[in-house]
């Protein structure tokens, strides 16, 4: 059976086909902000995105994500801890079943309601499949949501979501702009880790965002109104409310 976020078969059974789960650099981890080491050498982040390298947006059923084309340098990430050049190749976000739990990293304990993740390849390998299995194939800019002003940045994200209702499904997404979904400031925490889903390789450089952005709580209700699994537990899958629009959308 598939991996997912059930109690039959989520991340305290991915071991069992994953056993790199039990490595020694796995993701997500608790950043203690106080135990933390400034290193001095580390630069500012260098974001460079073109938004008519945005492809698609798509439902894999663990999430969503908009992907973008990656044959050429138009959208990268360079500086900060990584040395060359990384290209952007798909976003995604990670959220709960509430508004006090969602996010996969957690900083001196404190879960946000869901977290963003930018992913990029490094360059020096011909592909993201191939860098996916290297040290330094990956690297991830996390951003943290928190319950606020609305974004409509990711309002464009949410309107987007009634083309992909159903598991599996993909349109089209044209011209949307990452860069409208950081912070003001991009201070970060950096440390070698892996991707935090299936197959779980210890190939990421995490960099982490110190500031989150905010989203309203509708918003984030609208991330898990889809038929898409989220790493709550299935028997609080659905409030009432939340059954009652599912069953109306899937009837109008
Ligand atoms: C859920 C989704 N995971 C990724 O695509 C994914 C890829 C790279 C990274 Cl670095 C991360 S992460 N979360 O560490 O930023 C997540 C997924 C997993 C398995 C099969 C299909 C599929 O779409
Ligand atoms: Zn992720």
């Amino acid at each position: 059976h598939a991996w997912g976020y059930a109690a039959n078969n989520g991340p305290d059974k991915w071991a069992d086909s994953f056993p790199i789960a039990n490595g020694p650099r796995q993701s997500p981890i608790d950043i203690v902000p106080g135990e933390a080491s400034y290193d001095a050498e580390l630069k500012p982040l260098v974001l460079k995105y073109d938004p008519s390298t945005c492809l698609e947006i798509l439902n894999n059923g663990h999430s969503f994500q908009v992907t973008f084309v990656d044959d050429t340098d138009s959208s990268t990430l360079k500086d900060g801890p990584i040395s060359g050049t990384y290209r952007l190749k798909q976003f995604h976000f990670h959220w709960g079943a509430s508004d006090d739990k969602g996010s996969e990293h957690t900083v001196a304990g404190t879960k946000y309601p869901a977290e963003l993740h930018l992913v990029h390849w490094n360059t020096k390998y011909e592909s993201f499949g191939k860098a996916a299995s290297q040290p330094d194939g990956l690297a991830v800019v996390g951003v943290f949501l928190k319950i606020g002003a609305k974004n409509a940045s990711l309002q464009k994200l949410i309107d987007a979501f009634e083309s992909i209702k159903t598991k599996g499904r993909q349109s089209s997404f044209a011209n949307f702009n990452p860069a409208t979904l950081l912070p003001g400031c991009l201070d970060y925490w950096t440390y070698d880790g892996s991707l935090t889903t299936p197959p779980l390789l210890e190939s990421v450089t995490w960099i982490v965002c110190k500031e989150p952005i905010s989203i309203s709580s509708e918003q984030v209700f609208l991330l898990r109104e889809p038929v898409l699994p989220y790493q709550g537990d299935w028997l609080c899958y659905h409030t009432l409310e939340q059954l009652c629009v599912q069953i109306l959308s899937l009837l109008l």
